[in-house]
């Protein structure tokens, strides 16, 4: 189980912009999240949605333990993430969409080979885990290419093959689709439901702006606005509420613009 308690989180804006900000806005920092609080069950399929900047990735990161909140705690089966920071990452892997991470000149083998062993897996252990997960995303035939020559997709499967190399119990995917044509988009999500969640009752959080990959991945929603958790329910109860996910997100959105409306009149009045 992963529980999030009062969990806040302040960015530092750097000094030259600080006063160009008008009082009561001027502030040395910017709040990405503000108590945030969640008790999120293991096995659940999580969506995390929100407009961009609504502090999706920031969360992420705390439970992933990439980033240590400003205040409030963060315990995954009870395991204090900024007390015991290495225990409890090790239950957690994490899927970025961003490639600088690989070293491009290294086969994709080699590459899970390098941060396997990162991970302090060693000899035998290490070279069955590689093998295993390179099957297990389809990149068995092409193990060898160096990563500067993989397509966008593959690039995604094999990052997707890191975040399992400790074979955590929860697998976190921060817009695993964003960069990618629908028919790569669909093999990952094939990949996502059919390997990864089915083979382990893995906890899975996903931040996407792919309604139709929340609803065919995950049997939960997560809508942050504003730093802030605003509903979490399941995808059951929403379909049977609105019907579809579509007019729930334009409900959530339409919310959202009739209050940033109000603010607006509020400043300009
Ligand atoms: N390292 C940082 N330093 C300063 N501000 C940051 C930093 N990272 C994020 N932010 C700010 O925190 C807020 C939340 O960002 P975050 O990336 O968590 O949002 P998001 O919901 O994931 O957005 P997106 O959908 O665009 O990925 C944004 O206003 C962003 O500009």
């Amino acid at each position: 189980m992963i529980s999030a308690t009062n969990i806040t989180m302040q960015y530092p804006i750097p000094k030259r912009y600080v006063e160009y900000l008008t009082q009561p806005f001027q502030t040395n920092y910017f709040k990405a999240l503000k108590k945030i609080n969640i008790e999120i069950q293991s096995g659940d399929r999580i969506a995390f949605l929100g407009v961009n900047g609504a502090g999706k990735t920031t969360f992420l990161k705390i439970i992933g333990g990439l980033l240590y909140p400003s205040s409030g705690s963060l315990c995954i089966n009870g395991i204090d993430t900024q007390k015991q920071n290495l225990k409890a990452r090790k239950r957690v892997g994490f899927v970025l969409n961003e490639e600088r991470s690989f070293y491009w000149r290294l086969t994709g083998k080699k590459n899970l080979l390098f941060f396997g062993a990162l991970d302090n897996i060693k000899g035998e252990e290490l070279h069955k885990k590689v093998e295993e997960l390179l099957r297990m995303v389809g990149l068995e035939d092409s193990k060898d290419k160096i990563f500067a020559g993989y397509s966008s997709g593959m690039k995604q499967r094999l990052a997707i093959a890191r975040g399992l190399l400790s074979n955590p119990d929860i697998l976190i995917l921060d817009e695993p689709t964003r960069t990618l044509d629908p028919l790569s988009a669909e093999v990952i999500g094939t990949i996502i439901s059919e390997r990864i969640h089915n083979k382990k009752e893995r906890t899975l959080l996903i931040a996407t702006h792919s309604l139709s990959e929340a609803q065919i991945l995950c049997n939960k929603i997560c809508f942050m606005k504003k730093g802030q958790i605003i509903d979490y329910s399941s995808i059951k109860s929403i379909i049977s509420e609105y019907g579809t996910l579509e007019n729930y997100y334009k409900k959530m959105m339409n919310d959202e613009m009739v209050l940033d409306k109000v603010q607006q009149k509020i400043v300009l009045q």
